[in-house]
């Protein structure tokens, strides 16, 4: 049954019936903010959750007493801001979400918000390293490409780096390229599932509309191309400076942690797109990249290849590796030099 489903199901039905594995600990760390919150509020509804962990540096307890009203079986707790606070939060979390940071405002790029949130991502990731260092750790705080980076350098310098545990989130590429396309082709958007690959920002976002067997052509295809890499811009403009997209990256941080918990409870060919340590673009330069991952118990089971692309296609990715690869090293070398 599809996560939407089950959500609708247990509003409505006031009670569960998925069989569940009951020790399932989810950790959010950025509680509080435009993303953290409805994401909160949905691993609520996920009845493959036993235990929320929320914490922020502000408003981590006050998010957790509302959501913890919800009936559903899961258990709630806020944190605040202590070191013992985020210590206990992590303790025991099978997965870890981190959408702790900046948005972008008008006229900037995620790039712009390295700055703010290479810090932040640095120092939740020692925290992760200490008290969960076998968790699955979902990073949403941008730069994406930069900030996974930065994480597995955090977990090397403590020696429990595990390139099969850390994801960078990059389902709203796939949801936004999947929704786009249904609008232009009138189809149901929750049939397509639009393969996209590289990384997430701008010219690094590849949608594959090949693989999907659909064409489009000419100034058609480039204008869908683009709105797929420039999709976080169109919400970023219609927020008018106050934040990016929320409430759609919340439905797509639980879809991602709803297929983890799903391939950890056993259930085979879950594939997601994610950015993860991958040996497909090494020889490049891109140590990370995105591309369809099937998951499993022990997290990245099998990175699958690109696949067959065109010319057209071909193109987007050159010059997706090269930008990739410079945001990797940024990160990388930001990372080594303020460990
Ligand atoms: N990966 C994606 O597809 C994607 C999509 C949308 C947004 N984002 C990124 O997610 C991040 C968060 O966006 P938002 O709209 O929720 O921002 P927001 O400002 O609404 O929320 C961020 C939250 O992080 C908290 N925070 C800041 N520093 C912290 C720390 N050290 N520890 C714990 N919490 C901390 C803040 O208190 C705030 O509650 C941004 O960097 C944004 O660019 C990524
Ligand atoms: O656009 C942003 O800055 C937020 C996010 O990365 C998105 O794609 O919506």
């Amino acid at each position: 049954m599809s996560f939407s489903r089950q959500v609708f199901g247990a509003v409505q039905r006031r009670a569960f019936s998925a069989s569940t594995r009951s020790n399932s600990k989810v950790a959010v760390l950025g509680a509080s903010g435009g993303i953290g919150q409805p994401l909160s509020l949905l691993l609520k509804l996920n009845p493959r959750v036993s235990e929320l962990g929320l914490y922020d540096v502000r408003g981590g307890p006050g998010v957790a007493a509302d959501i913890s009203h919800i009936n559903t079986k899961s258990t709630v707790k806020g944190y605040d801001p202590t070191p013992s606070g985020l210590k206990e939060c992590l303790t025991g979390s099978e997965i870890v979400l981190i959408p702790a940071g900046v948005p972008r405002k008008p006229g900037m790029t995620r790039d712009d918000l390295f700055n703010t949130n290479a810090s932040i991502v640095r120092d939740l990731a020692k925290a992760c390293a200490d008290a969960a260092p076998e968790a699955n750790i979902l990073i949403i705080s941008n730069p994406v490409n930069s900030t996974v980076p930065i994480t597995a350098e955090v977990f090397k310098s403590k020696g429990v780096y595990n390139p099969k545990r850390l994801f960078g989130v990059t389902t709203l590429d796939v949801v936004r390229a999947s929704r786009f396309i249904s609008e232009l082709k009138g189809t149901d958007p929750a049939n397509e599932n639009i393969t996209v690959v590289g990384g997430h920002s701008g010219a690094t976002i590849v949608p594959l509309l090949s693989q999907s067997g659909y064409e489009l052509k000419g100034d058609k295809l480039d204008e869908y191309v683009r709105r797929v890499q420039f999709g976080g811009d169109e919400v970023v403009q219609a927020k008018g400076g106050a934040g990016s997209a929320t409430l759609s990256m919340a439905m797509a941080g639980a879809r991602f942690a709803e297929s983890l918990l799903k391939a950890a409870q056993g259930q085979k060919g879950v594939i997601e797109p994610t950015f993860v340590d991958s040996p497909l673009y090494k020889d490049q330069g891109c140590d990370f990249f995105a591309s369809n991952v099937e998951l499993g118990p022990n997290g990245v089971e099998k990175i699958h290849p690109v696949g067959k692309i065109t010319p057209y296609e071909q193109k987007l990715l050159d010059v997706c590796l090269k930008d990739l690869a410079g945001n990797i090293k940024k990160g990388v070398a930001w990372a080594k030099e303020n460990p």
